[in-house]
C-alpha cells in the first residue's frame, strides 16, 4: 500500500528548474531514502512534499488522515527554552493535550538519547539540536517520518544510536522517509530510494537489488553523467 506518491513534481528558482518532472512513491512501513549530491533538490522535494513552498508542477498525494513528523535539515528552536520546553511549546501548538504531553516528553527525549536537563538551547551543540529535532518530529506519534539529513553534525557514536532509532522507528511501522549523504547509514536502514542530480531522477534503488553497494551505484550514477 501507498503512504505517499509524488507524480512530475516541479520546481523552479529564479528560471532554474530545480527540481524536474520527479515521480515516486513510499510505501507503507518502508524506509525510503533521498540520496544526490549537494544541490541536488533533496531538501526542495521535501519542503514540496510538506507543503512548505508551493510546487511550480506535478502532485503530492497522501493517505488521508495521516500524522507526519518532519525534522528539518538545519533545526533551530528558541534559543533560552531547554529541550523539554520546546517539546512543550510544540506540543501545544499540535493541540496535544497538557496530560498526553506530560507521559510523551520523557519518552520523546530518552528515546532521542537527550537528559531533561536545564540546559538552554542556546548551548547545545549541533548532534544535540538534531537529536531534539527527531524528539519534536516524534510528538504526537506520527505514522510517517520525514527526517532530513538526520545524521548531519553528530559523532560516530551519535551516528549509530541515530541509526539504531530510526530502525526501531521503523520496525514499529512508521513509514520514514530520509534525505542523508551517509550512504552506508542508508543501505542499512532503508528499503528503497532514489538517487537525484540536479533535480532529475537518475536511479531507483531498492535493497538487494543489485550486487553492487549502494556507493558504487550512486558513484557511478553522479560521476557518469
Ligand atoms: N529559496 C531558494 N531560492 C533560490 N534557490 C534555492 C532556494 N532553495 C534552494 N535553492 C536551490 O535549489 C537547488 C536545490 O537545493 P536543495 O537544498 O533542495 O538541494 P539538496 O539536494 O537538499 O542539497 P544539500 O544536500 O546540499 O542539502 C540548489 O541549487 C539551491 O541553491
Amino acid at each position: 500500500m501507498e503512504m505517499l506518491s509524488c507524480s512530475h513534481l516541479k520546481k523552479i528558482y529564479q528560471k532554474q528548474c530545480v527540481v524536474n518532472e520527479l515521480s515516486f512513491s513510499v510505501r507503507k512501513g518502508e524506509a525510503f531514502a533521498l540520496l544526490g549530491s549537494n544541490g541536488a533538490g533533496k531538501t526542495t522535494t521535501i519542503k514540496m512534499i510538506l507543503g512548505l513552498i508551493p510546487k511550480d508542477g506535478g502532485t503530492v498525494e497522501r493517505q488521508a488522515d495521516i500524522r507526519i513528523g518532519y525534522s528539518p535539515e538545519t533545526p533551530y528552536f528558541h534559543p533560552f527554552l531547554n529541550a523539554r520546553e520546546v517539546l512543550e511549546f510544540y506540543g501545544g501548538l499540535q493541540n496535544i493535550p497538557k496530560k498526553e504531553l506530560k507521559e510523551q516528553i520523557p519518552m520523546l527525549l530518552e528515546r532521542a538519547g537527550l537528559e531533561d536537563s536545564k540546559t538552554k538551547v542556546k548551548n547545545y551543540s549541533k548532534g544535540m539540536l538534531q537529536r531534539l529535532a527527531l524528539a519534536q518530529a516524534l510528538l504526537g506519534d506520527p505514522q510517517l517520518l520525514i527526517l532530513d539529513e538526520p545524521s548531519a553534525g553528530l559523532d560516530a557514536l551519535g551516528r549509530v544510536e541515530m541509526m539504531h532509532t530510526i530502525q526501531s522507528l521503523k520496525e514499529e511501522g512508521r513509514t520514514i522517509i530520509i534525505n542523508s549523504h551517509i550512504l552506508n547509514d542508508i543501505e542499512r536502514v532503508c528499503d528503497r530510494g532514489i538517487i537525484m542530480k540536479k533535480g532529475n531522477l537518475l536511479y531507483e534503488w531498492e535493497k538487494g537489488k543489485e550486487v553492487r553497494s549502494l556507493e558504487e551505484i550512486f558513484v557511478d550514477r553522479i560521476g557518469g553523467n
